[in-house]
């Protein structure tokens, strides 16, 4: 598969290290903005770059008819339209908050779990992030999936960073070196605490996963999710 990689920082230096293992070219790489033919020679583009320039990078793609996986978190308020775009292209796309096997699996526990204590009033539920100081996004895209999965299956609302309501879900997002992310969600109650961790000890789930979904999409029309790579 030839792959471009939009976006080249620390991300897109691991998707290339470990596609390049996995016998997958590399035909095209940058941080900043596009230059003129630099999807050409691509099968496939594998988008990590910042909330400013995804939305521009994956609207290149559908424009050059090239399908993108974009794992670029913070710019979710332009979905819709990025999905209306693709449509319009008839473009491939997968957006992911998290490319890793392990959180997509989480993923399934935590709306497992949302519906499992949605009863028992006496728990309250709340969600931590930590990841290392770098990062420009708070609270991490995957802290708002999991978010969303909670509200799915429970009476809350929304999620906030700080003062919950009764309907939100307090999100604590930490900044500490190193740290590749590490979410765990609590159910607290004045009795016990519940709770569930994941913990990334790499950056390779998330580039193995970015991988998979791009050669999974390459011969595919349409916008699918991680899920629909995953068949779960
Ligand atoms: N979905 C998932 O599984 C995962 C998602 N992420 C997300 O992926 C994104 C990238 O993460 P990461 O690789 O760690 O971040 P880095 O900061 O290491 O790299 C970001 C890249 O974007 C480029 N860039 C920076 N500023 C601009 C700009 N103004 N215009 C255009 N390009 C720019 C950088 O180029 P340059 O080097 O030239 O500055 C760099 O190549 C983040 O949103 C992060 O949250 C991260 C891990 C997993
Ligand atoms: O910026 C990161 O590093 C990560 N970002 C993603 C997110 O915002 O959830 C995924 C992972 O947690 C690492």
């Amino acid at each position: 598969m030839k792959i471009a990689l939009l976006g080249y920082g620390k991300m897109g230096k691991k998707i290339e290290e470990l596609a390049k293992q996995a016998g997958h070219t590399i035909v095209y790489k940058k941080g900043s903005s596009l230059e003129e033919g630099s999807l050409n020679k691509a099968d496939v583009a594998i988008e990590f770059s910042v909330p400013e320039t995804a939305v521009a990078n994956i609207t290149r793609c559908f424009e050059e008819g090239i399908p993108v996986v974009s794992g670029t978190t913070g710019w979710l308020d332009h979905y819709k339209k990025i999905n209306t775009i693709c449509k319009n292209c008839n473009g491939s796309f997968i957006y992911a908050s998290n490319f890793s096997v392990g959180v997509n699996l989480f993923f399934k526990l935590n709306e497992f779990a949302a519906k499992l204590l949605a009863p028992w009033d006496e728990y309250e539920v709340s969600m931590e992030e930590i990841h290392h100081i770098e990062k420009k996004d708070a609270p991490s895209g995957t802290a708002i999936s999991l978010a969303e999965g909670i509200m799915e299956h429970s009476n809350k609302e929304n999620w906030t960073l700080e003062n919950p309501s009764e309907k939100e879900i307090e999100i604590t997002a930490k900044r500490i070196k190193d740290v590749k992310g590490t979410h765990t969600i609590m159910y607290d109650s004045t009795i016990d605490c519940i709770r569930l961790t994941h913990e990334a000890h790499s950056r390779d789930g998330f580039a193995k996963g970015a991988i998979l979904a791009a050669s999974w999409l390459q011969d595919k029309k349409g916008i699918y999710t991680m899920q629909d790579v995953l068949g779960i």
